[in-house]
């Protein structure tokens, strides 16, 4: 955790976002995803039970909980990389449920992940192009007939340009993805999601592995996607970065959401106290507080 992780403006908070008394399945004014009975078990463990959850619409909404609570499995399920036991969800108002993961990205749903996954032996370029929709290659007669997509070739690549640039990546536009740091890597995963117009964009851990040096410029650009009108829900254990970018925040604990709120408020929920620090939250943890309690821990003494 650190205490740098701002923004290099203050953002400006999306309120009233929801209906009624922010508790677990609450709902808002405005839900671009929705989601019931969402369940996975894994053996006799259950990783998700998600009875109702609405995401916001054109918002920055955090998902967090303690190692283990679920929060990656729900995003696997969600972007279809996973099958539920049971459960349905809609985007947008379309069904989600079963439906692969390609065509989840291509209806406006991306998602990075906890490692990033850009191709390490492709260029940064080539990288950025196979998050474009509708490549050539895709299509059989347009394969055949190359004059129709060389234009589409050239737009992607001009797409491509624009967005490294704003990333900063444009002068690495011709290395191998291997050489960048993790935190070039993750800027890469975020440019390359935007190559495909989402209109939501989940994001797994985007802190995670970076140095200080970039952790600003990755805050300003997941703020940028709510400025462009897009929607974000991401997992994150940075609880600064949390209270300081999210409108809204979901806590997971044990597979099931047990608490949501804006960040302030979520905070004080006894309930998120609990998930985080259980009965010993009046205690000194000693050995066996991790570096996310010890955050969490601040944080509530912050608020309090
Ligand atoms: N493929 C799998 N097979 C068996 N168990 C799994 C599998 N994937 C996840 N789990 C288990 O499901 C539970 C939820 O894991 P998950 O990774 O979703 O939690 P998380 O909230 O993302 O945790 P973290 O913050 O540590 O990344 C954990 O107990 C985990 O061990």
């Amino acid at each position: 955790m650190s205490s740098d992780t701002v923004p290099s403006k203050r953002p400006e908070k999306t309120t009233g976002l929801h209906v009624g008394d922010p508790a677990p399945g609450v709902k808002k004014v405005d839900p671009i995803l929705v989601a019931d009975h969402v369940k996975r078990t894994f053996g006799g463990l259950t990783a998700v039970d998600v009875e109702h959850v609405e995401i916001p619409r054109n918002a920055i909404t955090a998902l967090i909980g303690p190692n283990g609570a679920g929060k990656t499995t729900f995003f696997n399920l969600l972007t279809g990389f996973d099958r539920p036991d049971t459960g349905t969800w809609e985007f947008d108002g379309r069904p989600l449920a079963h439906v692969p993961a390609y065509r989840v990205a291509r209806m406006g749903l991306i998602r990075t992940f906890q490692l990033t996954k850009s191709l390490g032996l492709l260029t940064v370029m080539d990288n950025m192009k196979l998050g474009a929709k509708g490549q050539s290659g895709e299509n059989f007669f347009r394969a055949l007939l190359p004059f129709l997509w060389s234009g589409e070739e050239k737009a992607n690549e001009e797409k491509a340009l624009d967005l490294l640039t704003r990333f900063k990546l444009d002068a690495k536009k011709d290395d191998y993805a291997a050489s960048l740091s993790g935190g070039q890597r993750k800027l890469l995963e975020m440019a390359r999601a935007l190559m495909s117009d989402p209109t939501l964009v989940m994001l797994d851990e985007p802190m995670a592995g970076v140095n200080p040096a970039l952790t600003q410029s990755l805050l300003d650009h997941i703020l940028d996607l709510k400025a462009q009108g897009m929607t974000v829900l991401f997992v994150e254990h940075d609880m600064h970065m949390v209270r300081h970018i999210a409108d809204w925040v979901i806590v997971m604990a044990e597979g099931r959401v047990v608490a949501e709120g804006d960040p302030h408020e979520v905070m004080q929920n006894p309930a998120v106290i609990d998930a985080y620090l259980g009965s010993h939250h009046d205690s000194d943890l000693g050995e066996t507080e991790t570096e996310h309690v010890t955050a969490m821990k601040e944080l509530i003494d912050d608020e309090q």
